[in-house]
């Protein structure tokens, strides 16, 4: 079993962090036979696997199932899960109380949350309560009305201030990695040899330690994907032949054939 000092070790040795964001139990199962480091339930959830527009109003309990899941899947793996919307925002208590069902009664190893500063405390006292953060700096989704839509940060030297100054006091307040989101690879580097924890990016260019992406995007199963996303298997297209297959096979009547019948 990997712990939060993996992802200590694997920056100060120069190895890259490899995370994959999933959700459920056969996805997950993948993940850890193919040897990722770290298996995200995030809340891409929302938008992958319920086909909304935003992750905004996935909730606790979806979390929750989801995390179930991917521990069947991935027994051995580091899980890390996203606290969603407005679990951790209103106050430090609710905050605690969400992260801690979220901990219980999935097996996680930790809980992401978006944000910089305005969580600091959040932080501090989940850290302090035994529960592992990762932090995620950049686009934070969960602000997508905020921020005008799905759009790169830190263009700005204004922001690029902002931005690492964020990742500072997330690395003070005691997270154990952050995950960088859209901002140019520059902005991404300097963070990542300004701080001692390890940053995993997406879309954050090739110099953070670590990469993530979503399962479902790599896999090739969406018509249109963020240009960050390389489409490693076309998912989609494999999966629409075999089902094309099955269905000619049915109409022909060659399936099922003798090798599947009960005779
Ligand atoms: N399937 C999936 N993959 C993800 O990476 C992902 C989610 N869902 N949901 C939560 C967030 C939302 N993310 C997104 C969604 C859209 C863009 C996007 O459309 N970007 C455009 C515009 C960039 C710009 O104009 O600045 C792009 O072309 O990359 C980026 C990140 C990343 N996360
Ligand atoms: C894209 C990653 C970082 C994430 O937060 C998610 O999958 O929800
Ligand atoms: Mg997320």
């Amino acid at each position: 079993m990997k712990t939060i000092n993996h992802f200590l070790e694997a920056k100060k040795e120069g190895k890259k962090i490899i995370m994959v964001s999933t959700y459920e139990f056969w996805s997950a199962k993948i993940c850890e036979e193919a040897g990722v480091d770290c298996i995200l339930v995030g809340d891409s959830a929302g938008m992958v696997i319920q086909g909304l527009d935003t992750t905004i109003p996935v909730t606790v309990e979806d979390m929750i199932y989801h995390g179930k899941a991917v521990r069947r899947g991935a027994p051995n793996s580091f899980i890390v899960i996203d606290m969603p919307f407005l679990s951790y925002q209103v106050s430090v208590e609710e905050a605690v109380k969400n992260a801690g069902r979220i901990m219980k009664e999935t097996g996680a190893n930790a809980v992401k949350l978006e944000g910089g500063r305005e969580v600091s405390e959040t932080v501090e006292k989940l850290v302090s309560a035994g529960i592992p953060v990762m932090g995620h700096l950049g686009l934070t989704p969960q602000s997508v009305h905020a921020l005008g839509g799905y759009r790169v940060q830190g263009k700005t030297q204004e922001q690029q201030k902002r931005i690492i100054e964020d990742a500072k006091i997330l690395e003070q307040a005691g997270v154990f990695a952050i995950v960088l989101e859209a901002v140019p690879s520059n902005l991404a580097k300097e963070i990542t040899e300004f701080i001692e924890v390890p940053t995993i990016g997406i879309g954050a260019g090739k110099f953070t330690d670590g990469q993530v992406l979503v399962f479902h995007d790599m896999m090739g199963f969406f018509d249109r994907s963020p240009k960050f996303v390389k489409r490693y298997v076309e998912g989609k297209k494999l999966f629409k032949e075999g089902l094309n297959s099955f269905i000619n096979e049915v109409r022909a009547g060659t399936f099922p054939g003798k090798k599947h019948t009960y005779d």
